[in-house]
């Protein structure tokens, strides 16, 4: 199955190179408008084909859509990081005319592709993309909530001193620093509630950090992140092409759900070949239900701001 990745920069790349070495998809291309760089991304990441052990056929373009045809999935990473200091939602003037030319430009070769949606600010770009195309909201997936909620795993698994793969926990809301909700009442380490292990202020101080996760490492690196946004992307990926029905916090366009309409907000999600196959309802309790209409107002607000971007 064939995987097209739009922006061939930091996640982008990245997110070719886990999808090839865990052999996710049999064909992945690359686009770019640098001229050049994908070339180059792809041609160093095949090369990696005979030490690592994958058959994937990995290539890059300068712009040309008509490589992309009849892709499976589309992930659109192209347009411009934070700096440190930056909020996401201060790329939007850039990152909005981007996306929208791109996801009409892979929708003449892909007709039938789903898109999953990672250039910030991520829950607006997915909003964006879906109204601007007016595909089914099932092929429209917002990548957040799938590299929030493993963060928000590290930070618990480095409070309680144990393995990140042995604790379920999950972030829901928006992909802000302000509007994420790292849901501490309900994650657990092998089934038994965390705060059976930490103290209220510990889950406290998991959850902050966790909310500004990607502004640490863009204070760190001078960027924001590559290496567990490729991944969660990857791990998305992975679900849709090989229809694992994995059930991932992503944002997607709700109808009701949680009490909100006409957004794009993270939410747990079913991922499978048709893409969001089902979204589930999760008993939040009156906080949480509070937080995560306070998220969607701020989401909404973003949203809002397109209407003069694109006018
Ligand atoms: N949703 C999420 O969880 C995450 C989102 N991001 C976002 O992903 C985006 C990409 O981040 P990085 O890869 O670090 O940036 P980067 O700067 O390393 O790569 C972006 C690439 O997009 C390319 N590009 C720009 N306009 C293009 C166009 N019209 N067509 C094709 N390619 C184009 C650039 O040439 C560049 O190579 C940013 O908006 C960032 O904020 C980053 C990490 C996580
Ligand atoms: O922090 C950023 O700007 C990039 C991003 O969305 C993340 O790493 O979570």
């Amino acid at each position: 199955m064939k995987v097209t990745i739009v922006g061939a920069g930091n996640v982008g790349a990245t997110c070719a190179d886990v999808i090839s070495y865990r052999g996710i998809a049999s064909e992945v291309v690359l686009l770019d408008i640098k001229e050049g760089f994908a070339e180059g991304k792809a041609l160093d990441i095949m090369q990696c084909a005979t030490n690592t052990g994958f058959n994937t056929k990995v290539s890059g373009v300068t712009n040309d859509y008509s490589k992309t045809a009849n892709s499976s999935v589309v992930v659109i990473t192209s347009g411009i990081p934070r700096k440190p200091g930056m909020t996401r939602e201060e790329l939007i003037g850039i990152n909005a005319g981007i996306v929208k030319t791109v996801v009409e430009s892979i929708l003449v070769h892909s007709p039938n592709a789903i898109i999953v949606v990672v250039s910030n600010p991520m829950d607006t770009m997915t909003y964006l993309a879906l109204k601007s195309t007016g595909l089914p909201k099932n092929r429209i997936i917002g990548m957040g909530g799938a590299l929030d909620s493993s963060r928000f795993r590290t930070y618990l698994s480095m409070a309680l001193d144990k393995p990140a793969n042995d604790i379920s926990a999950m972030v829901i809301g928006g992909h802000g620093d302000t509007t994420m909700i790292p849901l501490t009442r309900l994650a657990s380490y092998n089934g038994i509630p965390v705060s059976q292990f930490l103290s209220e202020e510990a889950l406290q101080k998991v959850a902050a950090d966790t909310m500004v996760g990607g502004a640490t490492l863009t204070g760190l690196l001078g960027t924001s992140a590559w290496y567990a946004p490729g991944a969660s992307v990857a791990y998305l990926v992975d679900s849709i092409l090989n229809d694992q029905k994995k059930m991932i916090a992503c944002s997607v366009f709700v109808e009701g759900e949680y009490e909100q309409n006409d957004i794009c907000i993270g939410v747990p999600c079913i991922i499978g070949k048709n893409g969001v196959e089902e979204i589930l309802e999760i008993e939040l309790n009156d906080n949480e239900k509070a937080l995560f209409a306070k998220s969607a107002d701020a989401v909404r607000q973003m949203n809002d701001a397109l209407k003069s971007i694109l006018a």
